[in-house]
């Protein structure tokens, strides 16, 4: 018997982009769940409460069980950045409650990260929840912080809130560290999209004691 043959343009049976794609494993797993978690998360709040609620109530339930079923990770390490850098809730890709944030140095001696934040971080009606946008800074300095060389804990965050930051958008999250005296390192922050700054915050860390770092 004759194969078929494909119509142009049509993908054939051999062709290489329908090979079955590699099982994900790891880190690379996590993430592929953590980003349909956040999807379900996402679709959640966006619902009209559907008829069959329950029945897809207990559909996730077991979804969960299935994941909680493969064990768990160990305690975290002050002195694992891996464990930081995936699992936090602003850029942790292996956190479906991190936007997630994607950061990376802004060749200023800085950081800069972009994220559009939907309606789970909804604050005021169509605007970003002011606690979500101290978190994102918090973080986004705290990352200025370690890529100027100080791993530090807030001491304390001065956050100023200019005009409210729009959901569904593209906000820019800068950080940077200004200054060290021992332990202490002193850090600034914008929130922005196209329409200026939304957000600023200065904060004071105080590097981890060695003992834990
Ligand atoms: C992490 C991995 C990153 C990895 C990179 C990833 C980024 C993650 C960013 C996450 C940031 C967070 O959310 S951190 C989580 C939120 N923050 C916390 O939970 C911190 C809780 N607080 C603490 O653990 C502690 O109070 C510390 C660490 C802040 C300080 O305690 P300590 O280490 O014993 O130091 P201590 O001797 O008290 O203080 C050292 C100096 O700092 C001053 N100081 C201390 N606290 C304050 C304060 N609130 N306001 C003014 N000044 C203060 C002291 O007067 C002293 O000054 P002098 O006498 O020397 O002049």
């Amino acid at each position: 018997m004759t194969e078929p043959v494909p119509a142009e343009g049509e993908a054939s049976p051999a062709d290489p982009h329908l090979a079955p794609e590699p099982a994900p494993t790891g880190a690379e797993g996590i993430a592929q769940l953590a980003a349909a978690a956040r999807r379900v998360v996402d679709t959640v709040v966006h619902a009209d409460p559907p008829a069959d609620a329950a029945l897809l109530a207990a559909k996730l339930h077991a979804i969960a069980d299935e994941i909680a079923g493969s064990g768990r990770i160990s305690p975290p390490r002050w002195d694992n950045p891996e464990h930081n850098r995936d699992h936090n809730p602003v850029t942790g890709a292996a956190n479906p409650l991190a936007p997630p944030l994607t950061v990376s140095a802004d060749g200023t001696g800085g950081v800069v990260g972009t994220a559009t934040l939907g309606f789970p971080y909804q604050g005021p009606p169509g605007h970003v929840h002011g606690g979500i946008s101290a978190l994102l800074l918090d973080h986004v300095l705290g990352i200025a912080n370690a890529a100027a060389g100080h791993r530090a804990m807030t001491a304390w965050l001065r956050v100023s809130y200019h005009r409210p930051l729009p959901l569904l958008t593209e906000c820019t999250v800068r950080g940077k560290r200004v200054s060290s005296e021992g332990r202490k390192i002193r850090a600034t922050g914008t929130i922005s999209t196209g329409h200026g700054t939304h957000v600023s915050a200065e904060g004071l860390f105080v590097a981890v004691r060695p003992d834990l770092a």
